[in-house]
């Protein structure tokens, strides 16, 4: 388990992360999102102690990381795929982490074939595509079996083989009990991987919930009815207090009413019907509606929607 308190960084005026407060479970996979420079990146150094908090605490397992006796066999993290001295092979850079924290060498191995390094496992890192290297940022991550990992945006440069394979190792690590803390900025993706949503927006927290909850927060949840009369039933609609919207000549969404509803008043006002289905809400809108008014570095595309 990963528990923040009141946790807090600033550089100079810049509050990067502001005052966190919250528990990231293990069993799961929680997902972490938000805009750039939210402070999901400074929240993750912190809990590994990178940076050290301005004010509050992070804790994994209910100790500080600077009291872990052995880190890497607490906490594994994936914060950076690009650190590994290019020159090293993919088995020597795991040999050197394996050899100065006590795992024993057999565990270089099985990490490398995890992860699908294997064939690769004696070649250069600096001549490993980005996805290889995110692969062997995973392995160091795995190397001393631990309860908790996190993983900073894992699948880029991963392609998409090696998204899906991203994907089943974060659910499998989940199934067995692990705490597994993933950010990323493909909402689809996380929409598939996550059981939790942690958001942040300018270093403060805008959502803590069950995926299935954030989604249906949003305002992505709506029907979609096909008319030839599809005006007189947008009247109808309106009139009951839904929020409608013409899509087509003959069709219209609409927010705000069950589905049910929507069929009664079609038939109350005496319209045909060629077509009644709900549209299912996606993670991407929940998370729009969420953090347009957080966005630092933005288009001002979600302040126009
Ligand atoms: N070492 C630093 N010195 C000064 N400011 C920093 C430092 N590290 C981060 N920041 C600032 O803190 C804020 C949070 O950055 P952070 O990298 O944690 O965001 P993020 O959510 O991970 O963003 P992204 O999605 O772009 O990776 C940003 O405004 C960033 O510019």
């Amino acid at each position: 388990m990963i528990t923040l308190r009141g946790l807090t960084k600033r550089f100079g005026d810049k509050t990067a992360v502001d005052g966190l407060t919250l528990e990231v479970a293990e069993g799961k996979v929680t997902g972490f999102l938000g805009p750039n420079g939210a402070g999901k990146s400074t929240t993750m150094r912190m809990i590994v102690g990178l940076d050290r908090p301005t004010a509050g605490e992070a804790l994994v397992g209910g100790r500080r990381y600077a009291g872990l006796p052995r880190p890497i066999r607490e906490v594994g993290a994936l914060l950076d795929a690009g650190f590994v001295h290019p020159g090293r092979s993919a088995q020597a850079h795991l040999t050197a982490m394996a050899r100065s924290n006590g795992i024993p060498r057999a565990r270089v191995d099985q990490v490398l074939g995890l992860v699908g390094l294997e064939s690769v496992a004696g070649k250069r890192v600096g001549s490993f595509s980005l996805g290889m290297r995110q692969r062997l940022g995973i392995a160091g991550a795995l190397l001393g079996d631990p309860a908790v990992l996190m993983f900073d945006e894992p699948v880029n440069g991963l392609d998409p083989d090696g998204v899906l394979w991203v994907r089943r190792l974060m659910r499998g690590l989940a199934a067995e009990g692990r705490t597994v803390f993933v950010s990323s900025h493909l909402m689809s993706e996380m929409q598939l991987t996550a059981d939790q949503l942690v958001v942040l927006g300018r270093g403060r927290l805008l959502a803590d919930a069950p995926m299935a909850e954030v989604i249906a927060r949003g305002s992505g949840n709506a029907v979609r009815v096909r008319s030839p009369r599809a005006a007189d039933l947008a009247e109808r609609l309106a009139a009951v207090g839904a929020e409608v919207g013409r899509t087509d000549d003959d069709e219209l969404r609409v927010k705000g009413l069950p589905i049910e509803r929507v069929g009664l008043v079609a038939y109350e006002t005496g319209v045909p019907v060629l077509e009644l289905s709900a549209v299912a809400a996606s993670l991407e809108e929940a998370y729009m509606d969420l953090t347009g008014a957080s966005v630092e570095y933005g288009t001002g595309m979600a302040e126009q929607r």
